[in-house]
């Protein structure tokens, strides 16, 4: 089961990688050759102050034009090189996240909002943030030294195989053991504590937003040093793995640095014994001597990098648990075209939500004729709401129909259903942008007059031009000065400049004094006038519009 989850994270993150691959390929290219470049000037230097040395004794003879330059050479190439490499990984990063971000919400958009109804805001503000942020590890800290190393360590132990295959091997050795098993004991001991703290992140951050957002409640009924423990509780929850990364890291920084330094022991050693036979000159001793120090810079960093291998790959699972959910509804393969004609039928409708007992509604029918206004009541969890729940294609009836002119919504695409459809309820989400933009939302290629008159058919616009920036106020700054009343007219001068040919209404004067709602009904009548509707309301004012009746009593209707 483990392995089968883990090689869905394998796959997927090779998946979504493919179309960067020729970036990813540069990336890698250009660090190895950095890595090559770095080995190369130390070794050259190394041989080229010895040789001087020597020729200032009068030992050798030494062309010191050709090593000058090639130290200068490969100084630059390494300077140029690191620039380079960083601009193209970085590219190739930012280029991934940004078309997973894109992935990712085209996946999440079918799941709105049956499917990501149990996960809080800021549960998934972290699946949409944190966790793709933290894959930027896999391709800049993971797959790029790990080809890198693999290259260069190929390299180089090929060329220290020419002059001496045991000097060759001890190298190889010691590369094997920082880049390959150091690696793997950090990934085996990391792992788990890298999960958690993906998971522990996630629980505090969203603690963090709730308690912000119910600070209020918070400190009127709750109990706010209770909440504080509470949060001190989590964020130890959270410092403990990260301690115990903490103390990996250090090992493995340790043992890096040990190894590396013993494996350069033993080649010198061998290098002095070859020396002494005669198979080696000094110069020669000492570039190779630089050669094994230097050659440890391509694998020093793997340790860390599949450490934090954890991390990413608890990422990586939170994104492909929410995305691999099945969507509520599904569209069908050959979708109708929309309907040009608006009756509502709901035909013996029964629908029961995943994970309860209980139908929320049995055996609903009922038919609306277009232009036609339906009024359902009835106590709260009778089923109300999920009537237009149904209506908009959010769920699936499980038996029964429902068709909009004629047309039945399993033959519909649910964009297409819920381009029919304009919804004001009780809460009118305003984004945090202008007033403008909110109202552009309904209808992006609206001109300035359309808003202008949906505003003044739902009697905002005067509100609107008595604001100081008028339409281009910010809501976040709007919103202290905005009624309820206000607040619930933009909501309906936005349906008004949809201009949908069916109306939900779902309590859309509750919470209102009765001089307000009687503002708010009279820019709903508006909206109403030539259009089908469905209203749900207690209210005997609202109840005024609507020329039909329905009540629903736990989920059936009541004749
Ligand atoms: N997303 C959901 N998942 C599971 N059960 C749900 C869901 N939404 C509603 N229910 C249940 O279905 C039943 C009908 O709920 P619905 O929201 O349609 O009632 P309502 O009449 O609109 O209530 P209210 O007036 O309080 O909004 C209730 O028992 C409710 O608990």
């Amino acid at each position: 089961m483990m392995k089968r989850r883990k090689n869905r994270e394998l796959r997927w993150l090779f998946a979504i990688s493919r179309p960067y691959l020729g970036w990813m390929l540069a990336g890698i290219l250009l660090a190895t050759t950095v890595i090559l470049a770095n080995v190369a000037l130390l070794a050259v230097s190394g041989w080229f102050i010895t040789a001087m040395a020597l020729s200032g004794l009068g030992a050798i003879v030494v062309n010191y034009f050709t090593p000058a330059a090639a130290i200068r050479g490969l100084a630059i190439l390494r300077t140029a090189g690191r620039y380079f490499e960083r601009i193209v990984t970085h590219e190739a990063t930012f280029r991934l996240l940004a078309g997973l971000r894109q992935w990712f919400f085209e996946r999440l958009e079918p799941l709105a909002p049956a499917r990501i109804q149990h996960y809080q805001g800021g549960d998934l503000l972290s699946r949409i943030s944190a966790d793709i942020d933290s894959l930027e590890n896999a391709y800049l800290r993971i797959l790029t030294p790990t080809f890198a190393a693999l290259l260069a360590s190929f390299l180089m132990i090929l060329f220290l195989w020419f002059w001496s295959p045991a000097i060759a091997l001890t190298n190889l050795i010691g590369l094997l053991m920082v880049g390959l098993a150091l690696p793997w004991a950090a990934l085996y001991l990391g792992i788990n504590s890298g999960r958690n703290i993906v998971k522990a992140r996630a629980v505090l951050r969203q603690r963090i937003s709730e308690t912000v957002r119910g600070l209020a409640e918070i400190t009127l009924y709750g109990n706010p040093q209770q909440r504080m423990i509470t949060l001190q509780e989590e964020n130890e929850a959270l410092v403990i793995p990260q301690r115990q990364q903490n103390r990996i890291d250090a090992s493995s920084t340790a043992l890096t640095g040990l190894v590396s330094q013993f494996t350069w022991l033993v080649m010198i050693v061998i290098a002095i014994y070859l020396l002494q036979s005669g198979r080696l000159n000094g110069p020669e001793l000492v570039m190779l001597a630089f050669f094994g120090m230097a050659s440890f810079e391509a694998v020093a960093t793997l340790p860390i990098a599949f450490r934090a291998l954890g991390e990413t790959w608890g990422a990586a699972s939170r994104i492909l648990d929410l995305v691999d959910a099945e969507p509520a509804v599904t569209d069908p393969r050959h979708p109708s075209a929309a309907p040009q004609q608006f009756d509502i039928r709901f035909e013996a409708v029964c629908f029961t939500y995943p994970q309860t007992k209980h139908p929320a509604l049995h055996d609903i029918s009922f038919c609306l004729k277009q232009g036609q206004k339906l009024a359902i009541q009835g106590a709260s969890g009778s089923g109300k709401t999920s009537v237009t729940q149904l209506l908009l294609k959010f769920w699936a009836a499980d038996s029964g129909q429902i068709t909009i002119g004629g047309t039945g919504l399993e033959d519909l695409k649910g964009d297409t259903v819920r381009k029919l459809c304009a919804v004001v309820s009780q809460h009118v989400h305003l984004f945090n942008t202008t007033l403008a933009a909110n109202l552009y939302l309904a209808k992006p290629d609206a001109t300035d007059e359309e808003v202008r008159e949906a505003c003044r058919a739902a009697a905002i616009l005067d509100d609107i031009q008595a604001l100081p920036e008028g339409f281009n106020t910010e809501v976040g700054e709007a919103a202290t000065r905005l009624s309820g009343g206000q607040i619930r007219r933009l909501g309906i001068a936005r349906a008004l400049l949809k201009d949908a040919p069916i109306v939900i209404l779902d309590e859309p004067t509750e919470g209102l004094d009765a001089g307000t709602e009687q503002q708010v009904i009279q820019a709903l009548a508006k909206l109403l006038q030539g259009r089908t509707a469905i209203i749900i309301t207690h209210r005997p004012q609202l109840l005024t519009l609507a020329d039909h009746h329905l009540l629903i009593d736990k989920g059936s209707i009541v004749p």
